[in-house]
């Protein structure tokens, strides 16, 4: 029996490029689909998202692709070193959830660079994490820097804040992991150095920025000198105006987009506006960016492995939220959603 094909508003969003695809031909096209459940369907829904076009489903069954299997010959590292570059005196909480949200959706190791004020408390909150208190050091970028080889990608903002010491240090560490082609998340205070100095990610297609409601506005007027705009047009621009950069905009739906495709991620999430989430889905973004790119363009039908990856986090995170707000209600916290993490990432790549 077909499951049944949740015909959501992931299809390509009215834009410049080649007029719309309407919400009528679009359920007609689908339905037709649907009649050919089965491998065959599997070639009608790639041939979908080669056409630029997908089904939430569509789109994070191939996200479920790019998972790599668990395997017994696997050695330590194999499936991810994943670094978060934040956290100040302020903020600590935040680089804590990025980290161990990468380590929880599948990293097997997960650094923290941050200011050294920052250091003790995230070292309390885990002793999974390896935490560097050297981001405010003079050396920072040289510090980080030798980091680098061992690395698989870096989730640059959660937590950082805006000292201007600091945004100089992971200016200079940004510029190191794009010499040496390392994928990046940026979010959080990470955006308001992007914003300021965009060619830092211009035309870098392994850079993925998640900015939220005020961070996108804010990118949106530094970049295109417009901060109207939230629909998937506009995100869709702003990646296009940054060269290629996938941006998720998140919010009520997730808007993902590389420039060309946008994706619209509307699955269920929850009520719940506590502070953090955000910080989990770049942590998580992080671990699946680096599978995505790993996996290749071969398991991606057309899509850019970066988008893919986006979509992916983006319903983790909110399966998260939806299983944490099931449990605690009103009183859900990002922690209660990081316990989530398991089996949230079972149910959706994993059953
Ligand atoms: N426990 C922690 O340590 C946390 C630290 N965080 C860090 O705090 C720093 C600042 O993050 P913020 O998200 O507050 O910064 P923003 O610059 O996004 O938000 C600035 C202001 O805009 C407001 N705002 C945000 N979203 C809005 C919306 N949809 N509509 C209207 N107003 C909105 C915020 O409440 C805040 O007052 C970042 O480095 C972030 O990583 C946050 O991630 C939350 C958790
Ligand atoms: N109105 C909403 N309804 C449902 N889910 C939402 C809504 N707004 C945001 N989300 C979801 O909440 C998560 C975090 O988005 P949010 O906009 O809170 O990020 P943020 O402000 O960067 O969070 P943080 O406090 O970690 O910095 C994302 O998964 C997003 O899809
Ligand atoms: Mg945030």
């Amino acid at each position: 029996m077909a499951a049944a094909v949740r015909v959501s508003r992931c299809a390509r969003l009215p834009g410049k490029r080649g007029g719309v695809l309407g919400a009528a031909a679009l359920v007609a096209l689908l339905a037709a689909a649907l009649a050919l459940w089965g491998p065959p369907l599997d070639a009608a829904l790639a041939g979908l998202v080669s056409a630029r076009t997908a089904t939430m489903d569509g789109a994070l069954r191939l996200a479920r692709g790019l998972v790599p299997p668990l395997a017994a010959g696997s050695h330590k590292g194999r499936d991810g070193r994943v670094a978060v570059v934040g956290g100040c005196r302020e903020y600590t909480g935040a680089p804590y959830f990025a980290a161990i949200s990468a380590l929880k959706a599948g990293a097997d190791l997960a650094h923290v660079f941050c200011a050294r004020e920052a250091a003790p408390a995230i070292k309390a909150y885990s002793p999974e994490l390896i935490v560097h208190p050297v981001l405010d050091s003079p050396g920072a970028v040289g510090e980080v820097e030798k980091w680098l080889p061992r690395l698989h990608v870096l989730v640059v903002g959660p937590g950082l804040g805006r000292d201007e010491q600091l945004l100089a240090s992971v200016k200079g560490i940004l510029e190191a992991a794009r010499a040496r082609d390392l994928p990046v998340v940026i979010d959080a205070d990470g955006l308001w150095l992007v914003a300021r100095q965009p060619d830092l990610v211009r035309g870098y297609a392994k850079a993925v920025l998640t900015p939220n409601h005020v961070e996108f506005r804010r990118l949106r007027e530094a970049v295109v000198r417009d901060d109207g705009g939230e629909d998937g047009e506009a995100v869709r621009g702003l990646s296009e105006a940054l060269g290629g950069v996938t941006v998720l905009r998140k919010g009520e739906r997730d808007l993902v987009s590389d420039g060309r495709q946008v994706l619209v991620c509307d699955q269920e999430g929850s009520l719940r506006r506590c502070g953090g989430q955000g910080d989990i889905l770049a942590g998580s973004l992080g671990v699946l960016l680096h599978w995505a790119l790993l996996a290749g363009p071969q398991k991606t039908n057309g899509s850019s492995p970066p988008l893919l990856a986006a979509l992916g986090a983006c319903a983790l995170t909110r399966r998260c939220s939806l299983r944490a707000f099931q449990k605690h209600g009103r009183a859900t916290t990002a922690s209660d959603m990081v316990a989530e993490l398991g089996p949230a990432f079972h149910e959706l790549f994993e059953s």
